[in-house]
């Protein structure tokens, strides 16, 4: 049953998900509006990824509820429309071109003809890929991959797009586009949920932040919120306020909104 909250792109409730004994998740709960830039923070192993893979159904919770745009993730048919994701190692078909690639996951997503065309051709000159489009997938650098697998997960216009790492090991260029693209898909209404421990990426395009520690949410707030809290040191930076809030001393038992 969709949720009355229409103006919230991504919520969760308690969420948690053990391997066994291993807690990787220890009761999440997120409200993210619609339209917002989300930076997922967290050092290794904290359970970003694990987060992403429960929020796009690729995985189901121990316990807790997760709903997307107000459908649970539950109902895959309903959720997979609505979402893209960029997986830390992205899918791709090596042997395809770029091209090859777009077109078989827009048939993939129903985008009609002419529509898939337009978008590919759109993406491919707003990434620099389409000198390169019809060459094989597996000489590609590693950048013109991410750059794929990022247009291959907006072909569709999704609603909420989940990305994991999406500028790692990219150069300043590609980076750049990359966070370009996040700030223009989210000013047309796409709520972005990017997870990273890159902290100048989350500063330059997140609206809001949330600190994941040990499976644990320990700190939400703005890039400024969370700057302020580190006043008392030096520089105040993002930097100081995420090592803050990760640290063994300080973190707290429930969520601390800064
Ligand atoms: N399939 C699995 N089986 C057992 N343990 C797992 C599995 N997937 C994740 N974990 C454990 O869950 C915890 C969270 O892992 P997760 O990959 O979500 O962290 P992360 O924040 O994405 O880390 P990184 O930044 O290194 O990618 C880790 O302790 C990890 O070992």
């Amino acid at each position: 049953m969709p949720s009355s909250n229409t103006d919230v792109a991504v919520e969760t409730s308690d969420l948690r998900k053990t391997y066994g004994s291993e807690v990787a998740l220890d009761g999440v709960s997120l409200t993210i509006p619609i339209g917002t830039v989300y930076g997922f923070l967290g050092p290794n192993g904290a359970g970003k990824t694990t987060t992403m893979r429960l929020l796009t159904g690729l995985s189901n919770p121990t316990s807790g509820t997760r709903r997307i745009c107000g459908v649970d993730v539950e109902d895959r048919r309903a959720i997979a429309p609505l979402i893209g994701y960029l997986p830390e190692t992205p899918p791709l078909y090596e042997e395809f071109t770029a091209r090859e690639q777009l077109e078989y996951v827009a048939d993939l997503r129903d985008i009609p003809g002419e529509d898939a065309s337009e978008r590919i051709e759109h993406y491919l000159q707003e990434f620099d890929l389409h000198d390169d489009a019809d060459r094989r997938i597996e000489d590609y650098s590693k950048g013109m991959k991410q750059k794929t697998a990022f247009i291959q997960c907006v072909l569709h216009d999704p609603e909420v797009l989940f990305l994991d790492e999406p500028t790692s090991g990219l150069d300043p260029r590609a980076a750049r586009r990359i966070r370009e693209s996040i700030v223009d898909l989210a000013e047309e209404g796409t709520t972005v949920f990017l997870s990273t421990h890159v902290l100048p990426v989350v500063e330059a395009v997140a609206d809001e932040i949330g600190v994941l520690y040990n499976g644990q949410l320990v700190a939400e707030g703005t890039p400024a919120e969370l700057r302020s809290r580190a006043e008392t040191a030096e520089s105040g930076s993002l930097e100081d306020a995420f090592l803050a809030v990760t640290s063994e001393d300080t973190v707290a038992t429930s969520t601390d909104r800064v």
